[in-house]
């Protein structure tokens, strides 16, 4: 059950998170993807727009732009629509081909100035290089905790002098009143735009183990050891966070 499903009527759940099935990038998700992620993620339309702003700064000729977990395609749309540096190519990456099947049709604009790849991938398998941007917008969270440093080392060992990395996450609070009240102040994001409580929970608990959030912390350690000269968090909403890292 994900939260594009509303509960059939009638059917009563002794325990919510005993009918609750893993969330899966899916047919059903990717139908509702940009409507589902807008009204979940606090932030997530001005990490978009302002993604563009810092692919207009970044971007260098030549090179290319990698977008691992792409989805629809969003955030490619973001950095290439209006972006003028000359021979650069976009790569898009997901491991949802019901994602990448309704990812073209958003990147029209794109098309018409730059080369853009999509691959139906997982991106730690991806080969990446010669890039001027990397971006994980919300996708880090979603691949085993054990194995993001290598990720994010092959990143950093891939991007030309002076390229960048977008790491945009939910993260998590060691002050477990923090982590209380920003996890409340996220639910109540969500009722505002419309889920209901059992909707809310629903989605958590299909969420369990497959979107594993870390704090602060942790992301700006393994930014280091991964060889990230430095990083700085320049967007924050509730428990979303996006890093600029810089090789
Ligand atoms: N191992 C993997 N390999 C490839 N893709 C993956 C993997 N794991 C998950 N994905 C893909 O990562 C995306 C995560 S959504 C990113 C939003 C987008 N960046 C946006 O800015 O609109 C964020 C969210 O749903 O919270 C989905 O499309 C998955 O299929
Ligand atoms: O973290 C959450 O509670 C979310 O709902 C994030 C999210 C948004 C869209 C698809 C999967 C997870």
């Amino acid at each position: 059950m994900s939260e594009n499903q509303p509960p059939k009527k009638d059917q009563v759940y002794a325990d919510p998170r005993a009918q609750v099935d893993a969330f899966a990038f899916d047919e059903g998700v990717a139908d509702v993807f940009d409507d589902m992620i807008r009204r979940s993620v606090p932030g997530y339309g001005m990490t978009l727009s302002l993604l563009g702003i810092i692919a207009q700064h970044y971007a260098k000729p030549g090179t290319r732009i990698y977008d691992l977990g792409c989805s629809l395609g969003a955030g490619i749309a973001s950095m290439g629509s209006k972006l003028d540096t000359p021979d650069i190519t976009f790569h898009g990456i997901d491991n949802s081909q019901p994602m990448l099947d309704r990812c073209r049709p958003n990147l029209a604009d794109v098309d018409k100035r730059h080369t853009v790849e999509l691959h139906c991938q997982n991106i730690q398998d991806t080969p990446i290089e010669n890039a001027s941007i990397v971006v994980l917008n919300f996708t880090l969270q979603f691949i085993p905790k054990e194995e993001r440093h290598e990720l994010l080392a092959r990143i950093c060992q891939s991007l030309v002098p002076g390229g960048i990395l977008v790491l945009s996450e939910k993260i998590l609070f060691d002050d477990p009143h923090i982590q209380e009240d920003l996890t409340t102040l996220h639910h109540d994001f969500k009722r505002a735009n419309g889920y209901s409580d059992l909707e809310i929970s629903q989605k958590r608990s299909s969420l369990e183990n497959v979107l594993v959030p870390e704090t602060i912390d942790a992301h700006e350690s393994r930014l280091a050891a991964a060889g990230f000269a430095r990083d700085e968090i320049w967007l924050q909403c509730f428990n979303f966070a996006s890093f600029l890292a810089f090789k």
